[in-house]
């Protein structure tokens, strides 16, 4: 599914529209999204340590980035922006209202962020933060989910604003409204799941329908909640 290589970004960006970066420090996946056809491009959660690697292959491949959105206000997500912002004209940045940070765009339920004839549409998945937001594709084929779902796993409620209520809350009413098809894309992967899964051959583990049927140890026991089971 996603091979790495430059001319697999050009494969795959070419197919899909959307390319996984990764960041192994803090196990952060950046997501770059475009239209193919005219280019612009949005990307989800950019990484400071990554921002050369991002903006050389967006410039390889002839993106014009029109946004830059973070998924949540955490150290590992939103300390690209500022930089990106300064090297790419034009480039806007967006985070969720309820998140305090400054931005160019401030995000709530159901706004829609569009890139060329595609869109991301804005739900709020409070729990990790209150400010936590998931993008979801306009043909819900995609759920950029931020720390809220993670692949088998979901963010820590432990700290900061966390509420394990808020995020069960999240996770059934806003993310699980989701067609079974729809695919996770979350914003860690500190467990190998992503690799094992999404890059080779089960893409069933990263479904709603998946996470729906099983409710498999979806939050760990050490952030309060056990089991997703409805
Ligand atoms: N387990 C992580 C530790 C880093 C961490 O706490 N990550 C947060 C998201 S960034 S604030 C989190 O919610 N993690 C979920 C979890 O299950 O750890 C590591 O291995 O580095």
């Amino acid at each position: 599914l996603l091979s790495l290589c430059q001319k697999g970004f050009r494969q795959f960006l070419s197919q899909k529209g959307v390319l996984l970066l990764f960041e192994s420090e803090s196990s952060t996946y950046t997501y770059l999204l475009a239209d193919t056809n005219t280019k612009e491009a949005v990307i989800i959660d950019p990484v400071l340590e990554t921002i050369d690697r991002d903006l050389k292959l967006i410039k390889e491949l002839g993106l014009s980035l029109t946004v830059a959105v973070n998924t949540h206000c955490h150290a590992d997500h939103i300390t690209s922006t500022g930089l990106m912002k300064q090297r790419v004209a034009g480039l806007k940045s967006a985070i969720s209202k309820f998140s305090g940070a400054t931005a160019d765009i401030h995000l709530t339920e159901g706004d829609n962020i569009p890139f060329g004839r595609h869109s991301l549409t804005v739900k709020e998945t409070p729990g990790h933060t209150d400010g936590c937001i998931t993008l979801v594709t306009g043909d819900q084929s995609m759920a950029f989910t931020g720390d809220a779902l993670l692949i088998r796993g979901c963010g820590r409620t432990d700290f900061q604003q966390g509420c394990a209520k808020k995020l069960y809350h999240s996770v059934h009413e806003k993310i699980f409204t989701l067609p079974d098809e729809c695919l996770i894309y979350p914003a860690h992967d500190y467990l190998g799941w992503l690799k094992t899964h999404i890059h080779t051959t089960d893409l069933k583990l990263s479904h709603i329908g998946h996470y729906r049927k099983t409710g498999v140890g979806m939050f760990h026991s050490r952030f309060d909640l056990v089991f997703m089971n409805a």
